[in-house]
């Protein structure tokens, strides 16, 4: 693949000492390119590649790796027989995370070091001077499942012949003796954490998802699309590690969203307020000093749930970018990188998600905006639902996202409300059409518990950004809890173990003044308290401590959208928005942890325009007949004959040809 794992493109500074440590010569690179290489005795050296300059070649021998600033994209290695320590800088996460990775399992992945043997050592050094062929390297090979399983052991996570994890005294001692041997070697410290991948880090692309992330790094503006649950998401917070950090803006439409990625929301980044001002006065707004100075830095913009964002505020997005950087190419130049469904909720333009029709009826999505069509260079569908394995499931989902229900499903979905979805003591979250209905719930059951409510504060690390932090992280500033409260764990803990964001679970304790939560799959957990950082829309990171958890008795629709929830039931008979519905019953993992107690086929609904738009992405890569939706059907309502014809040949025309990627 082109992402290479033993590939890294950063900034590089090189810094020589002499022996008695006094700095000597110094360099440093705006980019140059790492890659891992032997030479013909098989020894292991990084090349080290300048911008159109020739390779420097340090030997992976008696290395000191410092990775602590990893996911900024910073890392020192220091060679010191070489008396030279190289400062990386700029790198894109992911891949300086894998390049780590490959160095150690190379030096450590082969039966007896990373060394040849005495014997066919000095046999290769004597072939080699007796030969008159200069010095030749080549690229390591890929990493074999052999070399990775050994590194593992040797890292202490592999037990000899099992998968079984060491008891902790033995794991202690083991990484004494290791720590111990590593100082003696000169190798990577901590090099194990490069293991501990317990969160989604663990899990591969499909092909699918690695187009995608290929169009993204190879700096094309790209839009993907797909159904709920086809990793979007995922894909994005891989794309983000893949590309390097200065210039990189992730951003999406809801705080929620925002946090899911790790970014701002699209709103603060953008610096015009909440879009209702006129252009002019949004140029002025943009032109003030720190929004002006994050507009000249980005270069790579990227929106998650795109779907809620509004077509007048992109436009004007686009424009404050061509004004502020004087730069009449499309977005000023910036890479978009935006992902998102059309079918699930679309732009909110006021209120706060609780009022009983927010969406003006001019209401425009972005791909209305006539900026769209000459931003984006890549669309794609991905097809791949992950969130749910029951293909009967994702079939019936499949056909609620473009508002088709049948009798069938019908009977399927209503059948859904007598079934018992509760266990271990957790009750199943209610899914609310409304904000308010949901925040009501939360607290007249916390109260209505016994016992004594414990407040948990955050500890942010800039109490002046707590309402921002507040608006973007799902960890509440204070959570109070009460033993018997239903929760949801925030966070991915140990994927493997279940305990993943979005879990529910019921707190049966308090320990050491935490929570213990047991799951719904019987695992019980203290939840310690954990950091979410986010990056302010002027490049900043501030961070919040708190127990990962919220209370979990209801949510609204509009706050779970992105989310992967366990158990859910919900009542639909008040939502009030296209796609609101779906969004709502694609949360869940599968059928049977899902409750709906009045289905009814006219709460699902898809916006005839979304339809329309998706309908042309096929148009642009088959050559397949369309049905013409007449532009006298496009502001019918629901129920209207003649308009719903044609609509119901273009559902079908879209369950029964899957879109695929346009480029
Ligand atoms: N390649 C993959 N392998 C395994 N699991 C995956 C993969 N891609 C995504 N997933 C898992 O699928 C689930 C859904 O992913 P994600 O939330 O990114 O979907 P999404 O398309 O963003 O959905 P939504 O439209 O609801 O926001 C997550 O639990 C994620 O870890
Ligand atoms: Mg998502």
């Amino acid at each position: 693949m082109d992402l290479n794992d033993a590939v890294l493109t950063c900034a590089v500074n090189m810094q020589w000492t002499n022996a008695v440590g006094i700095t000597g010569r110094k360099l440093a690179y705006k980019t140059a390119t790492l890659r891992l290489v032997r030479n013909d005795l098989r020894e292991l050296f990084v090349e080290v590649t300048p911008e159109k300059l020739k390779p420097l070649k340090f030997k992976l021998k008696d290395l000191m790796v410092h990775k602590k600033f990893m996911a900024e994209g910073k890392a020192t290695f220091n060679f010191k027989a070489e008396n030279c320590t190289l400062y990386l800088s700029n790198a894109p996460p992911g891949t300086l995370m894998f390049f780590l990775r490959t160095i150690y399992i190379k030096m450590n992945g082969n039966e007896g070091g990373s060394q040849p043997d005495d014997a066919s050592l000095q046999k290769k050094l004597r072939e080699h001077l007796m030969s008159a062929k200069p010095s030749s390297f080549e690229d390591v090979s890929p990493v074999t499942t052999a070399e990775m399983i050994l590194a593992r052991k040797k890292a202490g996570l592999l037990s000899k012949g099992s998968v079984t994890t060491p008891s902790p005294q033995v794991a202690k001692k083991r990484r004494f003796e290791e720590l111990k041997e590593e100082k003696e070697r000169g190798t990577m410290p901590a090099a194990k954490k490069l293991y501990q991948s317990t969160t989604d880090e663990s899990l591969r692309l499909s092909e699918e998802q690695m187009e995608v992330l290929r169009a993204c790094t190879s700096g094309k503006s790209v839009f993907f699309t797909g159904s709920a649950g086809t990793g979007k998401s995922f894909l994005l917070r891989r794309i983000i590690s893949a590309l390097p950090p200065d210039g990189t803006v992730a951003t999406a439409s809801t705080g929620v969203a925002a946090c899911l990625i790790g970014g701002t929301t699209l709103h603060a980044f953008a610096g015009i307020g909440g879009g209702d001002a006129t252009m002019q006065r949004s140029l002025e707004l943009a032109s003030r000093p720190a929004s002006a100075q994050n507009w000249r830095k980005c270069k790579r913009l990227i929106i998650d749930e795109i779907s809620m964002v509004d077509g007048q505020f992109f436009e004007k997005i686009e424009a404050v970018a061509r004004h502020i950087r004087r730069n009449d190419r499309p977005f000023g130049g910036i890479q978009l990188i935006l992902c998102g469904d059309f079918l699930q909720l679309p732009p909110v333009i006021k209120g706060d998600f609780g009022g009983a029709t927010t969406a003006t009826p001019q209401q425009r999505f972005c791909f209305q905006s006539s900026a769209w069509e000459t931003c984006i260079q890549c669309v794609y569908e991905l097809k791949q639902v992950h969130r749910q394995s029951d293909p009967e499931f994702v079939k019936i989902l499949n056909h609620l996202r473009i508002g088709h229900v049948n009798d069938s499903i019908t009977s399927r979905l209503a059948a859904t409300s007598k079934q018992k979805i509760e266990g271990n003591g957790i009750l199943a979250t209610q899914l609310c059409s409304h904000t308010n209905d949901a925040n009501s719930i939360n607290e007249s059951k916390l109260e209505n518990l016994g016992g004594d409510k414990i407040l948990f504060k955050a500890d942010d690390s800039d109490a002046s950004m707590t309402k921002t932090l507040d608006q973007q992280i799902q960890a509440p500033s204070q959570l109070y809890l009460k033993v018997n409260a239903q929760v949801m764990l925030l966070k991915n803990i140990n994927i493997s173990n279940g305990l993943v964001n979005g879990a529910r679970g019921v707190v049966v304790r308090m320990e050491k003044d935490l929570p213990v939560v047991r799951f719904k799959n019987n695992q019980e957990y203290i939840c310690k308290h954990e950091k979410w950082i986010i990056k302010t829309a002027s490049g900043s990171h501030i961070t919040r401590r708190q127990v990962p958890l919220k209370l979990a008795w209801a949510f609204s629709i509009h706050k779970s959208q992105g989310l992967t929830l366990d158990c859910v039931e919900m009542s639909l008979s008040k939502v009030f928005e296209a796609g609101q519905a779906y969004v709502a019953l694609s949360r869940a993992k599968s059928l049977q942890s899902i409750r709906i107690l009045d289905f009814d086929a006219k709460q699902v609904w898809a916006n005839p325009q979304v339809l329309q738009f998706y309908k042309g992405f096929r148009r642009k890569l088959m050559d397949t007949t369309m049905i013409p939706l007449g532009p006298k059907n496009k502001d019918k309502k629901p129920g209207d004959k003649t308009a719903n014809s044609a609509l119901a040949k273009l559902k079908k025309s879209l369950i029964n040809k899957p879109l695929v990627s346009i480029s």
